[in-house]
């Protein structure tokens, strides 16, 4: 991460005099609860990442007043937003499927916004001919939408998003709808953008690259909570459910450290070099196992776990295999490893793991 906009170490997100965003989000949607509190810091892009029906798109339209909350409130550089009706918040919205007007030009879909803030319709084009030229699409100002690509369309719409001077900047999805290659390159500029950006920006994806490269902070959102918040580095060290473990592509485990001794809730112990005690998890990735197809004569017991193969898929240039028995993990190993051991299906193998591959760390 080469980003630097970061709070400093220590400090509350929202500055003293009420900078950024403050907001709790109670919605109630049927059986489906969201309860997420969310401070961010002028200049701060904060991602809220998680599964699909976590609620991720349910708090950026309360965050915008687009979804009525039941409970909390938002609070923006010190000013309660909660009776402002969603058109006259200081809040740009980018969606991921554009939303452009279809019957406008470029030019008059990024001015809609400085036009509907009050500015005259000449003021409202200058702007607006701002915009597109530092997004690169000075020469696409005459287009509508239709003959624009995905990338131009997107760019047109954070221009749009912009071109308002909002104090909160709210993306949803907005690499999703673009091909790869255009995702790549339209990722890079956006990150060049929000790194410009001196307000709030809040970003939802369930695209872990995305959030890793666009925001400095993660929030990571399942079932309506905010099950873990971080830097990109610390969520993918320290990874506190099976959803960001999975994310990160690490095996992890909960259980009571005594020692260098890890006693799992459900299963056998696993040796580390840490030495801790109390509640703990236990972290180490598919790469660090090794497996034998008889068990090693001379090995020690530790970390060593009878499993059977469950599954088998190609990961990358890799075959990660799929372990139940006494641990369940995954391991990864090459082509010719799977070959040589026989690996199938309902194969039995024996998986060790060293210590030293192991992170161990307070749950
Ligand atoms: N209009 C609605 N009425 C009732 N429930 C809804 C409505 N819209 C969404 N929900 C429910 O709210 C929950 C959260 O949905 P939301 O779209 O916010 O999740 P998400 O994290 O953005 O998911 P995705 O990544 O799939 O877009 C889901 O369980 C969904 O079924």
């Amino acid at each position: 991460m080469t980003h630097t906009r970061q709070t400093a170490p220590g400090s509350t997100p929202t500055g003293v005099d009420g900078e950024g965003l403050d907001a709790r989000l109670v919605v109630q949607r049927g059986s489906f609860r969201l309860d997420v509190a969310l401070t961010v810091a002028p200049g701060e892009v904060v991602a809220l990442l998680g599964p699909n029906g976590a609620g991720k798109t349910t708090a950026l339209r309360a965050l915008a007043g687009l979804v009525p909350v039941s409970g909390g409130g938002v609070c923006l550089d010190g000013a309660a937003l909660d009776r402002t009706p969603p058109e006259s918040r200081p809040v740009g919205v980018v969606f991921q499927d554009y939303l452009l007007f279809p019957h406008l030009t470029a030019l008059d879909n990024v001015a809609f916004g400085p036009r509907c803030h009050g500015a005259s319709k000449a003021k409202a084009r200058e702007i607006a001919a701002g915009w597109l030229d530092r997004m690169g699409l000075a020469d696409h100002a005459g287009a509508k939408p239709r003959r624009l690509s995905g990338g131009q369309a997107q760019r047109v719409a954070l221009a749009r998003a912009l071109a308002t001077r909002p104090r909160l900047l709210l993306l949803d999805e907005p690499l999703a709808a673009l091909d790869a290659r255009t995702r790549l390159e339209v990722r890079a500029e956006l990150r060049r953008h929000l790194a410009e950006f001196e307000a709030v920006a809040v970003l939802v994806t369930h695209d872990p690259l995305d959030a890793m490269v666009l925001a400095d902070r993660l929030v990571v959102v399942e079932s309506g909570r905010v099950v873990q918040e971080g830097t990109p580095s610390e969520i993918a060290r320290r990874p506190r459910t099976d959803y960001i473990a999975q994310l990160v592509g690490l095996n992890l485990y909960r259980g009571t450290a005594g020692g260098h001794t890890v006693r799992l809730e459900a299963g056998p112990a696993i040796t580390t070099t840490e030495e801790l005690s109390g509640p703990v998890f236990v972290a180490f990735p598919p790469g660090a196992v090794t497996l034998f197809r008889d068990r090693p004569s001379g090995a020690s017991a530790r970390n060593l776990w009878r499993c059977e193969v469950a599954g088998l898929e190609t990961h990358g240039d890799q075959i990660r295999a799929d372990l139940t028995g006494e641990l369940s993990l995954a391991a990864d190993l090459t082509a010719v490893a799977a070959a040589e051991l026989g690996l199938q299906p309902g194969a039995t193998v024996w998986a060790t793991v060293k210590a030293t591959q192991t992170h161990a760390y307070p749950a």
